[in-house]
């Protein structure tokens, strides 16, 4: 066995040049680096390089009057069309400059001390800063990760990261955090170029986005009532981003979970905003249920086609009413369509249900509890591809208080009281992929996280707060219309009976399984055979 004294240092051999071949040696290596980050910063350089050149040729006079001439487009550009100003010049100026200012200043004390600087071969290997993008609210830092990491080692560290870079919010995406734009026009094909590049598929990069301003604190006022609602895009929210987060009502059921006096509310009636010009018009029927008596909803009473909020024999005979209206429409579009298209004549139905557990687990009545639980489960299992679709608000989400949890494929977390509590809403994982909504701070109401089309990783919003004059003004604004209760008499008139396959000719097996003798007994007719008479 090898003791310590039998263990060999091995050194390099140490080559010894002369003074002469070292110095171009070292020339040679310094100017091939500059010419590499000239390289790899096109941009930096070529804007060195012209300002340069402006001194060199007008001095310091020229250097002001370029500086004036940026400012006055820079200025006239924003004015025209902020959007393109902020994503072409202000976003990608200022994230360089935070760049330089904030993140590289503090990047490998930031990564070490956050658990993401990695050992290998003796030496400390860091995640690698490629780029800064800023618009008016938020920071998106792409970093590529280290061999060896995972976008879940920087979503479980995402909260970590926010509060090092001097920030309460912060998300980590696995792709690209926005959406590829749809370009028209004449440069249209120049844009889809560059998107192409920007959005093309990067598996070893992370995007940390920072929030630096929160839009959120704000109350975001009611948006406009779209005059015919998009079914696949109702607004309902701001976006920390400030962009505004649409629902994809269609096809879906909606489940919006949130702790007491956080603004479930206030996620209901924006969506009830959003389908104002759809109720007056009959394009859809809103039935509601309060079971707090009409506390939340009595006030847009006008707006609801049917509204139960006293007596729980009336819920469950809404919610039976509900399963009748989908039954007809699966008989009547059975083989025809697979999602039905609302219109006038057979419009979307939405359910909505405010405090659902006080239908599925605190009602006493264990024969009214079992018959509603039963029509919910039909409803969530096959209302949505026929438009008879389920909106509900509940406190506690846990399975004992909703059994049917998994049959919302939309779900709304607003501020919850445990951190258990957000995935049981949201979906496994989704609190470690950013959705601290167990942590909202005591101004948040009506802040909440969801889940985006395509991508795994909550976005945080806040709904629209319908004040209750707004309330009340949408009522007389929108009422439903007078015959919108009578959609279970056109369900009577319509019901074709279902229709019967007329049975198939028998064929006769090949071999008889009954004696010739017996089968031709059995075939006579017994009038015409003299059979028995009465
Ligand atoms: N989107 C919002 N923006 C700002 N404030 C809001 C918002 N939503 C609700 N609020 C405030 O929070 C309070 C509680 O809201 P709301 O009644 O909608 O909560 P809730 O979760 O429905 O309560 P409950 O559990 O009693 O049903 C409101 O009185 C309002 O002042």
């Amino acid at each position: 066995m090898a003791s310590a004294g039998d263990l060999m240092v091995i050194r390099p051999k140490r080559l010894k040049l002369p003074l002469w071949l070292v110095l171009p040696g070292l020339l040679l290596r310094w100017g091939w680096r500059a010419l590499w980050w000239c390289l790899r910063h096109p941009v930096t350089t070529a804007s060195t390089a012209f300002l340069l050149a402006v001194y060199l040729d007008h001095g310091w006079q020229g250097l002001v009057t370029l500086l004036v001439l940026v400012g006055g487009v820079s200025a006239v550009w924003r004015w025209r069309h902020e959007a393109s100003w902020w994503t072409w010049f202000a976003g990608p100026l200022l994230g360089w400059f935070r760049r330089l200012t904030v993140y590289r200043r503090v990047w490998r004390e930031a990564m070490t001390l956050c658990g993401l600087a990695e050992r290998y071969d003796h030496q400390t290997v860091l995640p690698r800063l490629l780029s800064v993008r800023s618009d008016p609210a938020l920071d998106v830092l792409a970093v590529r990760m280290v061999r060896g990491q995972t976008p879940e080692d920087f979503q479980r560290v995402t909260s970590n990261l926010a509060y090092t870079f001097g920030r309460r919010h912060a998300r980590v995406y696995s792709e690209y955090p926005d959406d590829r734009p749809t370009r028209s026009g004449r440069w249209a094909w120049l844009l889809r170029a560059v998107d192409a590049v920007r959005f093309r598929d990067r598996p070893s990069v992370v995007y940390l986005v920072l929030v630096r301003t929160d839009a959120l604190r704000a109350v975001v006022p009611p948006f406009d009532v779209p005059a015919v609602p998009d079914f696949a895009a109702l607004p309902l929210a701001r976006r920390d981003d400030l962009s505004t987060w649409c629902l994809h009502l269609l096809a879906t059921h909606v489940l919006v979970g949130g702790a007491t006096r956080r603004g479930k509310g206030s996620v209901l009636w924006s969506l009830v905003r959003a389908l104002g010009n759809g109720v007056a018009s009959g394009l859809v029927r809103l039935w509601v249920i309060d079971p707090k008596g009409g506390m939340e909803f009595a006030m847009g009473r006008p707006m609801f086609a049917r509204f139960a909020c006293k007596s729980f024999e009336a819920m469950a005979d809404l919610l039976d009413e509900a399963v009748t209206v989908m039954r007809e429409r699966q008989a009547r579009l059975a083989g025809s369509v697979r999602v039905h298209t609302p219109t006038v004549a057979d419009p979307l139905v939405v359910v909505v249900i405010d405090e659902m557990a006080a239908l599925t687990a605190y009602l006493q009545d264990v024969e009214l509890r079992k018959r509603i639980a039963a029509s919910l489960g039909l409803l969530l299992s096959q209302g949505a591809g026929v438009g008879v679709l389920v909106v509900a608000a509940l406190q506690d989400p846990r399975k004992e208080v909703l059994p049917f949890r998994d049959l919302f494929p939309t779900r709304i977390a607003l501020g919850l009281t445990e951190a258990s509590q957000v995935d049981m809403v949201l979906g496994d994982g989704a609190r470690n992929r950013g959705a601290l909504a167990d942590q909202m701070p005591r101004w948040a109401k009506g802040v909440g996280y969801v889940i985006l089309d395509g991508s795994p990783e909550p976005a945080r919003v806040r709904f629209s707060y319908i004040a209750d004059d707004e309330i009340r003004a949408m009522a007389v604004r929108f009422p439903a219309p007078v015959d919108a209760a009578d959609i279970l008499a056109q369900v009577g008139r319509e019901t074709a009976p279902e229709p019967t396959r007329p049975s198939l000719p028998r064929q006769r097996s090949s071999g008889p399984l009954l004696p010739d003798a017996l089968l031709n007994l059995l075939r006579q007719d017994p009038d015409k055979d003299g059979g028995e008479q009465a």
